[in-house]
């Protein structure tokens, strides 16, 4: 299982630190360890020791961890110096470990390439584990841990051995098919489990959308005529001077963006220039910007002065849309909250009223497009790609002439082997590259 050159990094974050984990793995790890730290330890034990250089200058007193290969976290033998987290302590160890022969700095995600070579994690997990890694929100951090558990592989080999046994019952159909010992109703539930395989997988695909939206975040686009009120909800949102606010219309003329996190949702709130019809030339460039970024939108937040209502016109019309009327505090009592019909919610960022349901509505609009936690998702275009063609293959099967067998079992081997490639069951030698390039140095 041992891969040739032993890799070592600094594992843990950034530096000064209180703790620093180096780790290396490979084959000589031991020796490192021997000699670093005067003698091995035991395994998986953590070991307070003196921590040497070559020239037998204390390096620093660090915990010493050694997991011997294969029950590691790469497969092979694994070590890690748990020490104090100065720059000069971490540049001085890892300057000893690279010095011996056969060791060098790891490159980015190096020690989970290792894991997947040597079969501890495969290609999807590997994926989720720099998802993992990445997570900022809760519902991000909830979606790879169960990925990383292998919740979406197994999803994936389920299928992959549903088609294997089709492909084994058509094939034993042809080799018996002069024999009156397998019955012809074994190709019709074949055939059928098929069909119900293309609805599961198209179904799984649809979810790709909400995949993106944990990780990229629900994009709300706020929208109106100028001096609305849409800076003045984007500062209160972003609780800070995010963007300029004056009485003058047409003062915010780009697009501003601001990453919140709602209730461990990834939230993205763009700031837009007002619309009308007689901008000024910077200005029509914004509005333009503004329609763009409203159309890809996930929701857009209209917003209209109370007391000043503008029509806008052109808005986008596949992208849902909250009409929100603004400065209630001007309204004086005249007209109570929530009682004006044109107005989904309405708000004053003067006194902050109706901003927090503001907020709980674009929660809840976005966790109904995430759906539920623990739904498994495709969590990477380069899945929804394989599994568009795993359906292709799917549907040529079931298109072709009945009478040829041997043709619909060769669509089906070739479906089951974009399932493999999904999982890295498979050559996947060319996609590995891309992959591990997720990962910081360490991983
Ligand atoms: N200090 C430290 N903490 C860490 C890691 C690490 O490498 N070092 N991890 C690294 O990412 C994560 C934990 N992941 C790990 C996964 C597998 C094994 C491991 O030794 N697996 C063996 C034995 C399994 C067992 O005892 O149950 C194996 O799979 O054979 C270790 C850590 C998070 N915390
Ligand atoms: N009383 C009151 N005034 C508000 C409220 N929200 C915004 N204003 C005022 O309305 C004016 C315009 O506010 P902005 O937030 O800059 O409006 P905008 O929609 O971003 O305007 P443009 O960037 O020009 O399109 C400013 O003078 C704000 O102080 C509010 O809730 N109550
Ligand atoms: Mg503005």
């Amino acid at each position: 299982m041992i891969s040739g050159e032993t890799i070592v990094a600094l594992s843990s974050g950034r530096l000064p630190a209180g703790v620093a984990i180096i780790r290396i793995s490979g084959p000589r790890t031991r020796f490192v360890v021997e000699t670093i730290a005067g003698s091995m330890v035991k395994a998986r034990l953590a070991t307070l020791r003196k921590l040497r250089a070559l020239d037998k200058t204390v390096l620093d007193t660090g915990l010493v961890l050694f997991f011997p290969g294969p029950d590691s976290f790469t497969g092979d033998d694994v070590a890690e110096f748990q020490v104090h987290g100065g720059r000069a302590v971490v540049a001085r160890v890892l300057e000893t470990i690279t010095g011996f022969e056969g060791v060098r700095h790891a490159e980015p995600g190096e020690f989970t390439r290792r894991a997947f070579l040597n079969g501890k994690l495969d290609l999807v997990e590997t994926e989720a584990l720099a998802d993992l890694v990445n997570a900022e929100t809760e519902a991000q951090r909830r979606f790879a841990v169960l990925n990383a558990e292998g919740v979406q592989s197994e999803l994936y080999l389920g299928w992959r051995r549903r088609l294997i046994h089709a492909r084994a019952m058509i094939e034993a159909e042809i080799d018996f098919a002069d024999e009156d010992d397998v019955p012809g109703s074994v190709s019709d539930t074949v055939w059928s489990d098929v069909n119900v395989m293309i609805e599961e997988i198209d179904r799984h695909i649809a979810g790709f959308r909400a995949a993106e939206i944990i990780r990229d975040g629900f994009e709300v686009v706020i929208l109106g005529a100028p001096n609305a009120g849409k800076s003045s909800l984007f500062n209160a949102l972003a609780r800070r001077d995010a963007a300029i606010v004056t009485d003058e219309p047409g003062t915010t003329r780009d697009i501003l963006e601001v990453t919140l996190d709602v209730e461990g949702l990834r939230i993205r709130v763009i700031d837009t220039a007002g619309l009308r019809d007689t901008p000024g030339k910077i200005e029509a460039i914004g509005i333009e910007k503004a329609r763009n970024r409203a159309g890809g939108a996930n929701l857009v937040l209209l917003l209209e002065d109370m007391l000043n209502p503008v029509g806008i016109v052109g808005l986008p019309v596949e992208v849902p849309i909250l009409k929100v009327g603004t400065k209630l505090d001007l309204l004086g009592g005249s007209q109570a909250a929530g009682s004006d019909q044109r107005y989904e919610i309405a708000i004053s960022t003067r006194d902050g009223s109706g901003i927090a349901e503001l907020l709980k509505h674009i929660a809840d609009r976005a966790s109904a497009q995430i759906g539920v936690p623990g739904d498994i998702l495709p969590s990477r275009l380069r899945h929804v790609e394989l599994l568009k063609e795993t359906g292709s293959f799917l549907a040529r099967a079931i298109a072709r002439d009945i009478a040829v067998q041997e043709l619909r079992a060769e669509e089906l081997r070739l479906a089951a082997d974009r399932l493999g490639r999904i999982v890295g069951a498979v050559d996947v030698e060319d996609m590995l590259d891309v992959i591990f390039s997720q990962f910081c140095i360490g991983k």
